[in-house]
Parts: C-alpha cells; sequence; structure tokens
C-alpha cells in the first residue's frame, strides 16, 4: 500500500524524530537524497549546470544543501534566491562553501541563469506553501527550457493535502519527497504536475506520522483482495449479481455492465430489463429476466443505473433490498439523499465528475480541480462510499482513507467503460468483497485493463470488458516476483 499523509501529520512526525535526533538531522537525510536522485538523473554531474529556484523556508535549505553537493562533485551550481534576506542561513553558507554561485531573483542575470541550466531543483516552497507560484516564482519557472525540472518535496503551487492547483504551478519532471508521500502527490491535477515521485526515507516511521490521508492499492494489496474460488464453492457461494441496466433506447448500456460483471468474481450474473434480449445474443451464460427486480431470484449484490433512463420504480426496488448496491450513471439522478442514506445494507455510488457535480449543486469544474473534497462531501452526504471517476479516480467512505487509483489511462474515456467498472465492481461486491475494496479493486484492474486493451490506441469500452481476465491473471498469479 502506498500511503499519503497531511501536512499535519506529516510536521506532527518530523517533530517526533527531531526530539529523538541531532539537530539538522533531518534536512540533511533530505538533502543527500535529492542530490543523489539529481546525480542519478543528470548521469554525469561533473561540469553539468544545475539552477536551484530558493524560496525562504526549509524547501529552500534542502534545495541549497542538496547543490552544496553537487557543486563538491563539479557541478556548476547557481542559486536563484526568491528571498535573499530570508534564504536558509546554513544551506546558503554551504552552497557557497562548495564554490557555488548565488544570484538575486530580481537581477537582471537570473531568468539566464535559469533558461541555461541542464536541471532545475524546485526550492520554492514545500509544505508551508499556501496558493499558486508568486509573480516572481512564476516569471522565473517560465524561463526554463529544457531543463530536467526536479522539486523538492513537493512542486511549488500545489497542494500538499489535496493536490488542487491554483494559479501556476511548477511542472517538475520528478518530484523527491520526503518522509511520507503527500495526497496531492497521488491526486490530479497535482499528480500530474509532480511526474515520476520519489520518496526519501529520512526516519519517519508510521508510528510518528499517524493517520494516512489518502492511499493507493498496489498489485499485491489488490491479489489480496482477489476472490478466488476454492474447493467448497459453487455458482452460488461465489454470489450472484443482478444488474439492472439498459432501456429499449440503451440496451448497450446493459450488455457493457454484463460484460464487466462476468469478469469480476461473482459465479453468476442475473440480468433484469429490457435488454435481456441483447444481452442474452451476446453473453448467455446471463441469467436474465424481464419482470421486477424483486421476483428475479436471489442475488449477493446489485448494479443499478446504465442506460437506465427514467426507470424511477426499478431503482426504487433495488434501493429497497437488504444488499449491497451499486448506483450509477441515470441511477444517480434519480435515487434521492435520503433514499440512499436510509439503507442499511452498504451502498457504493460511482459518479464521474459531471454527474457528481449535479449532486453536489456545484460546476463540474469544480469537482475536477478539488477531487478530494467533492468525493469526501457525496459520501458524507449520502452516508455512502463513493467511487468519482476521472483522471484521478477516487474511492471515499465515511471512515479511513480515501483510496487513490494509481492504474489507468485516460483512452479509458470512451462510451460504455464506466459501464463495464459498473458490471465490474458490482461483481466483486457479490463476491464479498467491502464497498472500499470492491470499489477499489474494480477501479484498479479497470484502470489496468483499459492500458492492456489500448497500449496507446483508441479502444471500445467491450475491449476493455475482454482484457480483464488478462488483467486478473497478471495480478493473481502466485508466482508474480
Ligand atoms: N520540518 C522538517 O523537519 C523538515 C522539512 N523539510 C523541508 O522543509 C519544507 C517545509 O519548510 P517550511 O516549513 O520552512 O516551509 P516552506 O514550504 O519552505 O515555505 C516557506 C515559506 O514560503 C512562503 N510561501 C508560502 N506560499 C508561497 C507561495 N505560493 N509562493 C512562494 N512562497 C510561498 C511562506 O512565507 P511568506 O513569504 O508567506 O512569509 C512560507 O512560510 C518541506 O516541504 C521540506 O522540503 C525537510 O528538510 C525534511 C525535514
Ligand atoms: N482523463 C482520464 N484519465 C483516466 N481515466 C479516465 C479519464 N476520463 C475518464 N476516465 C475513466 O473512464 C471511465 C469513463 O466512465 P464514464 O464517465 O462513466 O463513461 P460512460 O458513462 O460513457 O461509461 C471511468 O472509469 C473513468 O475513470
Ligand atoms: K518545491
Amino acid at each position: 500500500m502506498r500511503t499519503a499523509y497531511s501536512v499535519e501529520s506529516v510536521r506532527a512526525g518530523e517533530r517526533v524524530v527531531m526530539d529523538r535526533g541531532p539537530e539538522g538531522v533531518l534536512m540533511q537525510r533530505a538533502a543527500a537524497g535529492l542530490a543523489a536522485e539529481c546525480a542519478r538523473l543528470l548521469g554525469k554531474v561533473y561540469g553539468a549546470r544545475v539552477t536551484l529556484l530558493v524560496g525562504s523556508g526549509d524547501n529552500g535549505g534542502d534545495a541549497l544543501y542538496a547543490g552544496a553537493r553537487l557543486a563538491r562533485r563539479g557541478a556548476g551550481v547557481s542559486a536563484v534566491l526568491l528571498a535573499p534576506e530570508r534564504a536558509h542561513t546554513g544551506g546558503l553558507a554551504a552552497l557557497r562553501a562548495a564554490g557555488g554561485l548565488v544570484v538575486g531573483a530580481d537581477e537582471a542575470r537570473a531568468e539566464g541563469v535559469v533558461a541555461r541550466a541542464g536541471l532545475v531543483v524546485d526550492g520554492i516552497v514545500g509544505i508551508g506553501g499556501r496558493g499558486g507560484l508568486r509573480e516572481d516564482a512564476a516569471r522565473l519557472v517560465a524561463a526554463v527550457r529544457d531543463a530536467v525540472v526536479v522539486a523538492v518535496d513537493l512542486p511549488s503551487g500545489v497542494d500538499a493535502d489535496t493536490g488542487e492547483v491554483h494559479g501556476d504551478a511548477v511542472r517538475a519532471d520528478v518530484t523527491v519527497t520526503f518522509g511520507a508521500y503527500k495526497p496531492g502527490l497521488l491526486i490530479d491535477p497535482g499528480r500530474e504536475y509532480a511526474g515520476v515521485v520519489r520518496l526519501v526515507d529520512i526516519g519517519l516511521a508510521p508510528a510518528d506520522l499517524g493517520r494516512a490521508e489518502a492511499e493507493a492499492l498496489q498489485f499485491a494489496d489488490v491479489e489480496r483482495l482477489l476472490p478466488v474460488p476454492g474447493g467448497e464453492s459453487d455458482k452460488y457461494r461465489r454470489g450472484v449479481v443482478g444488474i439492472v441496466a439498459g432501456s429499449e433506447r440503451y440496451p448497450g448500456a446493459a450488455v457493457l455492465a454484463v460484460a464487466g460483471a462476468l469478469r469480476g468474481g461473482a459465479g453468476a450474473v442475473r440480468y433484469v430489463g429490457p435488454a435481456a434480449d441483447a444481452v442474452i445474443a451476446r453473453f448467455p451464460e446471463t441469467l436474465v429476466s424481464t419482470g421486477p427486480p424483486s421476483k428475479a431470484g436471489r442475488v449477493q449484490a446489485w448494479v443499478v443505473g446504465p442506460g437506465l433512463g427514467e426507470d424511477a420504480e426499478r431503482l426504487g426496488e433495488v434501493l429497497a433490498a437488504d444488499v449491497p448496491v451499486l448506483i450509477d450513471a441515470d441511477g444517480l439522478r434519480l435515487a434521492g439523499e435520503r433514499d440512499v442514506r436510509e439503507r442499511r445494507a452498504p451502498t457504493l455510488l460511482t459518479p464521474h465528475a459531471g454527474e457528481a457535480a449535479a449532486l453536489l449543486g456545484v460546476a463540474r469544474e469544480e469537482v475536477e480541480a478539488g477531487r478530494l473534497s467533492a468525493a469526501r462531501e457525496l459520501a458524507r452526504r449520502y452516508g455512502a462510499t463513493v467511487l468519482l471517476k476521472g483522471s484521478t479516480t477516487l474511492v471515499a467512505s465515511g471512515e479511513g482513507p480515501v483510496r487513490v487509483n494509481p492504474t489507468g489511462t485516460p483512452w479509458l474515456a470512451t462510451a460504455g467503460s464506466g459501464d463495464v467498472l459498473s458490471g465490474l465492481a458490482g461483481s466483486l461486491l457479490a463476491a464479498g468483497l467491502d464497498a472500499r475494496d470492491a470499489g477499489s479493486v474494480g477501479a484498479y484492474l479497470h484502470g489496468l485493463a483499459g492500458r492492456y486493451a489500448s497500449e496507446g490506441a483508441p479502444v471500445g469500452a467491450h475491449d476493455v470488458a475482454n482484457a480483464i481476465p488478462a488483467v486478473w491473471r497478471e495480478v493473481g498469479r502466485p508466482d508474480r516476483g
């Protein structure tokens, strides 16, 4: 599991470690890790041109000490100081002693120093930052030409706790972060600004950090959660998932949701609705019925909503069932907040940003800019687990860290791929995973299936569904090294 901690937790953890060890040791560890990553990126340090952008706090201190290390190995290091009178004193002395040059941000040559660099180190601001880059910093960042950009701790201008970006921010190729991941490095738009993220161990133990704010499942976590049939299993014990989707107008949504569900671990898939002929024609193994959901036979979880149209009656029956329910697409529009809150069994809502915006009564852009708070707010209002789809898919419940999906590709933004995801995640719910796990494992597999199916080319939603077994095999392989 990749876990991310809030600024408050990181600061508390740092205090614990500082109380245990000598003054300045954390910054030296941070600077050593940063310098090592810069050296790796440069390949040859001797003769390289490195420019440090140095702000008023310890983030700039890290950059200066790392710069000193690189200068001692023969790099030509220049520091551009945004606040010369407040730049980290020890770091500045170390850089000067190692032969580094120091330039004020307002000096005529400052931008040229940035433009000529082969590597730019962003030490403008770290976890002490608020808001986007200020004007002088933004001007210097705009002067970067071909340099590799390395952000210290996080890209300046990105909100560490949320990934929100208000105004300008540094676009890094690599971010070297210290002690723990911050949520803003995992969640878009911040994640995109961060580039590749490297974590440097500076001696903070999980116990020093307290409660995680966000977490991303890794391969091994997903493998552990995948439902696998045993000797005792039969199709009913594996779980039956019921799909209430599709309409005369949108039969395809039903077919795609069933396509996802058949690959998701349930032992059987029931389809209930007017697209039964289309479903059976494509997937003869589906148990279909055209009557009301309450008469369709037992299921361990329902999926309701894709292509449903205005069928509030079928939705109401599903919500009244005492099993987990996944609500997607039209179902989200039709389900009342209270109907969901009052359910006794778990509910998983799977909106995209537009649907989440409609439910929250805000603009879509607001959800996209503040994904974490939107997902949390929806989970709170509905008393449900919320899987917010999009460039960074998040799964939020009332309690526990928000799950951030690390897989996926923008090629998944194709009609019907959300229907496949709801079938898949619903199938995992029926197989016994709780709503958080079903949502996050579903998103993980779906994201990888998107990558497998696409390999850089456009794909249809059915291609994504077809790729799920290969992904499952890869993730679930016990001998995987
Ligand atoms: N603590 C530790 O043990 C360790 C910490 N470490 C390092 O320290 C970093 C945190 O350092 P920090 O606390 O000094 O804050 P930091 O991020 O440098 O900001 C400083 C000042 O910047 C300013 N500012 C604010 N917003 C701004 C903006 N948008 N654009 C421009 N400027 C802005 C604001 O001052 P203002 O100008 O508003 O008075 C603020 O006070 C952390 O990220 C890590 O790199 C590591 O060495 C490991 C050990
Ligand atoms: N920019 C993006 N990057 C990665 N994944 C994306 C992006 N945009 C959409 N997706 C994914 O594509 C799928 C689209 O689902 P959805 O919006 O419900 O489409 P539909 O309703 O057509 O099925 C979701 O899994 C979502 O996370
Ligand atoms: K930074």
